[in-house]
């Protein structure tokens, strides 16, 4: 079922990985997340192991183990399943591009390694190059997140060799605030799918074109963000900018609690009513489960529950 000749617009939601008290995986609630997702969201598009997913944190096995239940019950309700496959070794990079696509996966994605960091432009596309040709039937989206990879290339020049020297690039996932960088993409790669990353601000790369977006609010807000989205298709700015500003309004919330990836995963757990655990070391130091009611009491003053 990969996205051959299909576009990638829309919402997608970097899905939060389940799991238990101890922090092992918990694929037990994928198929309620699945539905959840669809059915109270209207999310049909799920980005799987990303930052979100604590992708880095998850063993090799691990990952592949939550791959194949993303996909067995997405299918036949999710327009896409797309895997994020980056790692910090190349090997294990590519063993989960080919899983990914053993498995019926959508498409693929990675980021680039963040340690030993590619020196350049041209070794950044080397590398890449490699993991989407472990998987050269399903279309490859590079994820470019430079808070967090460190890896800082404009994109607007990366996407030009990407394009000439990976057959199956297919676009970006763009975490990041450069508009700029952004816009132009857009503007002179109209054949590729361009999706934003920072879901506190997806009004403002709409208006230089955005075709979709990923991120971590659009599994609890996901509903709220189609009517921004659709208030901006009719040319609706108030309303659209009201919307974006109540989101606005939730993120600065958690944000002053000093709130971050551990807390969005309890907000999820929080509105779904599905348990999704804690997240796993480092990230588990300093994890508390927020009182339900405060997050909801905000969500309801907001309007968004
Ligand atoms: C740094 C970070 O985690 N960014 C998130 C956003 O969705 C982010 O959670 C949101 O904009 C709130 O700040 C996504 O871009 C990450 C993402 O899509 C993923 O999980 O791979």
């Amino acid at each position: 079922m990969a996205l051959a000749g299909k576009k990638l617009r829309g919402l997608v939601a970097a899905t939060f990985t389940p799991m238990t008290s101890r922090s092992d995986i918990n694929v037990s609630v994928v198929q309620e997340y699945v539905d959840y997702l669809v059915n109270k969201q209207n999310v049909k598009n799920i980005f799987v192991n990303g930052t979100t997913g604590e992708g880095m944190s998850l063993s090799v096995q691990e990952r592949k183990r939550l791959a194949e239940e993303w996909v067995k019950h997405g299918r036949g309700k999710m327009d896409n399943v797309i895997i994020h496959v980056g790692c910090l070794s190349l090997e294990d990079t590519k063993d989960l591009a080919a899983h990914a696509a053993s498995c019926g996966a959508d498409a693929i994605s990675s980021v680039s390694p963040s340690f030993l960091k590619p020196s350049s432009q041209d070794a950044l596309v080397l590398y890449l190059k490699e993991v989407a040709a472990a998987a050269p039937s399903l279309p490859f989206y590079y994820y470019h997140i430079p808070s967090l990879s460190g890896v800082n290339y404009q994109v607007r020049n990366l996407v030009g060799k990407m394009q000439l020297h990976i057959p199956s690039f297919r676009g970006v996932k763009f975490s990041d605030v450069n508009l700029m960088d952004f816009s132009l993409c857009i503007h002179e790669y109209k054949e590729l799918d361009f999706l934003f990353g920072v879901d506190e601000q997806l009004l403002g790369s709409l208006v230089f074109g955005a075709h979709g977006a990923v991120g971590s609010t659009y599994n609890y807000l996901g509903s709220t963000t189609h009517k921004m989205l659709a208030a901006f298709e009719e040319g609706n700015l108030k309303k659209a900018r009201e919307i974006q500003c109540k989101i606005q309004e939730f993120m600065a919330f958690v944000f002053a609690l000093g709130w971050g990836l551990p807390e969005f995963k309890n907000i999820m757990s929080v509105t779904s009513g599905i348990d999704l655990g804690p997240p796993r070391l480092p990230l588990m130091a300093n994890w508390k489960q927020e009182h339900p009611e405060t997050v909801r009491a905000e969500l309801k003053r907001l309007g968004l529950m």
